[in-house]
């Protein structure tokens, strides 16, 4: 497509008679008719890489007014990746017609997946995009990060509807909203899990945290779109604001939970293997069996729920679904069980309120002590680590406090401030050897809790040059553990 041509669509004004071959936001990526998108970033100034980009190719440069673009088109615009991503969004065509995203603190990746289940089994061809990758009808592929860059979203979602795909859930991380990774497409429906505390390092505080999320409301889905959000008994009053903003923007509201709606939770009973649910929706209540524990997991099926009626799925096959889901990798994951008879569950809680819920979930199941395995990652929000350890500390009756992620800082001050917040856990710096530990000591009445890193298959030492990832698996080390201990005792 020549460039003139893709700038108008976009709506910039910009001469060019060059064809366009493809977009970078990394000069190393530039090849011969490359857009280059020039952000300033948190650890380097990409504008310093336009001449090089120029160097390599890039016919087009998409910078704030004051860089400087020499040899090619200066798209110049106050919000670069903003503008990037509406010039992308036109080359990376078309895309699948129903496209859905997801955000909220915790139970984004939760909801996508089974937005994308319930879609699937009722017989459309489906894909999700988060923290586990992007997940198609055939296979899995991990991208690395929750919400991939502009760049990568945009030739997934192409690349998607080329394989025939017709509906799309994605997670939108608020860094991810803040950084305009996800822009540029028809988003039909947004859902909204829940808001608490998380990434206060890189954003200001709570509201500048709040208004990342916003602007998938504000500013991303197109006019008209649905807002599935979900209203429970005990919410803080960040999800009325919410219904607020998506009432503000014209959107089709519903709201989902036991103060929900158009989706209301009117009772919920645990069962053995999962809970029955009794479910209010156009008038008529139905009951479903759940086959999937914690309280947790009913605020995100309900939301994929809402999610999939919003793009038009048929009620009575959605509900079918919803009785028919599969646990989610890594969320409350029953990884084995310990030579005692003690279940041992793998969760991926890294916030108070994950770790609150994950505990929650469980809390029923226990005839004995729960026994709580966690840590918290390092060069992450510092403030979140002793209300993760008063999270943990409150509702189990052991804790036991390890190392997740330690990154570029030293484990054993990431554990000191956990414990500020559970001052009688125990510390056992080794994750392996602190799941053993817990394991070991497991009776038949108990049950163990490992939580923090869910589906991760790595732990990540150093950062920079000196990052290495160990590979280490909680489901995986868990078995282990068990079968290290059937040994032991045989
Ligand atoms: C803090 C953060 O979000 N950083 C992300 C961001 O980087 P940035 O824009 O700050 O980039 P930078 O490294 O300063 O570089 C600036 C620009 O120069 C360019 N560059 C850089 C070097 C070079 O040689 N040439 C070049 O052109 C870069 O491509 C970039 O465009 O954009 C990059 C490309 O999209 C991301 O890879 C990077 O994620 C880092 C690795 C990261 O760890 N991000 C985490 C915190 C994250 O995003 N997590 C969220 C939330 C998870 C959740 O709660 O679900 C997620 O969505 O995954
Ligand atoms: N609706 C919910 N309410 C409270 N806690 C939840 C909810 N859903 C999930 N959790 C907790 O959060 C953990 C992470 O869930 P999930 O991966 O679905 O969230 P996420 O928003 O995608 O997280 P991330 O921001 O890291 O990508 C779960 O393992 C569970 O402990
Ligand atoms: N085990 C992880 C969870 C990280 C979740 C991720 N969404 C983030 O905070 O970037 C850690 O703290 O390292
Ligand atoms: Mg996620």
């Amino acid at each position: 497509m020549k460039l003139a041509k893709l700038c108008a669509a976009a709506g910039f004004a910009c001469d060019g008679d060059a064809n366009v071959t493809g977009f970078a936001i990394d000069n190393r990526k530039v090849a011969p008719g490359t857009v280059f998108g020039a952000f300033q970033g948190t650890q380097v100034n990409g504008e310093d890489f336009i001449p090089a980009a120029i160097e390599s190719g890039a016919i087009a440069v998409v910078a704030r007014p004051e860089a400087t673009v020499e040899g090619a088109v200066h798209i110049a615009d106050p919000e670069p990746r903003r503008a990037f991503a509406a010039l992308a969004a036109q080359f990376f065509t078309p895309v699948p017609d129903h496209i859905v995203a997801v955000t909220g603190t915790n139970g984004k990746t939760s909801t996508v997946e089974m937005t994308r289940q319930i879609w699937r089994m009722a017989g459309e061809r489906a894909a999700s995009i988060g923290t586990l990758g992007v997940t198609t009808p055939d296979e899995s592929v991990s991208t690395g990060l929750t919400t991939p860059d502009i760049v990568t979203f945009l030739s997934n979602l192409s690349g998607l509807a080329r394989e025939g795909v017709t509906h799309v859930a994605y997670e939108a991380s608020s860094h991810g909203l803040a950084q305009f990774r996800n822009e540029g497409v028809p988003v039909m429906a947004a859902g909204f899990t829940n808001f608490s505390r998380d990434h206060l390092d890189y954003h200001a505080d709570m509201e500048d945290y709040f208004a990342a999320k916003m602007r998938l409301f504000d500013e991303v889905v197109t006019d008209g779109a649905a807002a599935v959000i979900w209203m429970g008994s005990g919410d803080s009053g960040w999800n009325a604001r919410v219904v607020e903003h998506a009432g503000t923007r014209g959107l089709a509201v519903m709201t989902v939970g036991e103060q929900g709606e158009a989706i209301r939770l009117v009772n919920r009973e645990p069962t053995q293997l999962g809970q029955s649910l009794t479910v209010e929706h156009a008038g008529q209540e139905r009951t479903i069996d759940l086959p999937l524990i914690g309280a947790y997991q009913v605020s995100n099926a309900l939301t994929a729920a809402g999610l999939a009626l919003a793009t038009g799925t048929e009620a009575s096959r959605v509900w079918d679904a919803v009785a028919r889901l599969q646990p989610v990798r890594g969320r409350l994951e029953r990884a084995a069980i310990a030579p005692s008879g003690a279940p041992i569950y793998v969760d991926y809680a890294h916030t108070p309120d994950a770790i609150a819920a994950a505990v929650a979930a469980l809390r029923p199941h226990v005839s004995g002590r729960l026994i709580t395995v966690f840590g918290a990652g390092g060069d992450r929000d510092h403030g979140k680590r002793a209300p993760m350890g008063a999270a943990a500390a409150k509702a189990s009756d052991v804790v036991i406090v390890t190392d997740d992620n330690p990154r570029g800082e030293d484990p054993a001050d990431i554990r000191r401030q956990v414990l500020e917040g559970a001052p009688q856990a125990r510390e056992i710096g080794g994750r392996r050897e602190a799941i053993l530990a817990a394991i070991a000591e497991a009776g038949a009445e108990d049950i163990v809790l490992v939580a923090g890193k869910g589906h991760e298959t790595g732990q990540i030492i150093g950062s920079g040059d000196n990052m290495r990832v160990l590979p280490f698996d909680d489901v995986d080390v868990a078995r282990e553990c068990v079968a290290e201990i059937a040994r032991g005792a045989a």
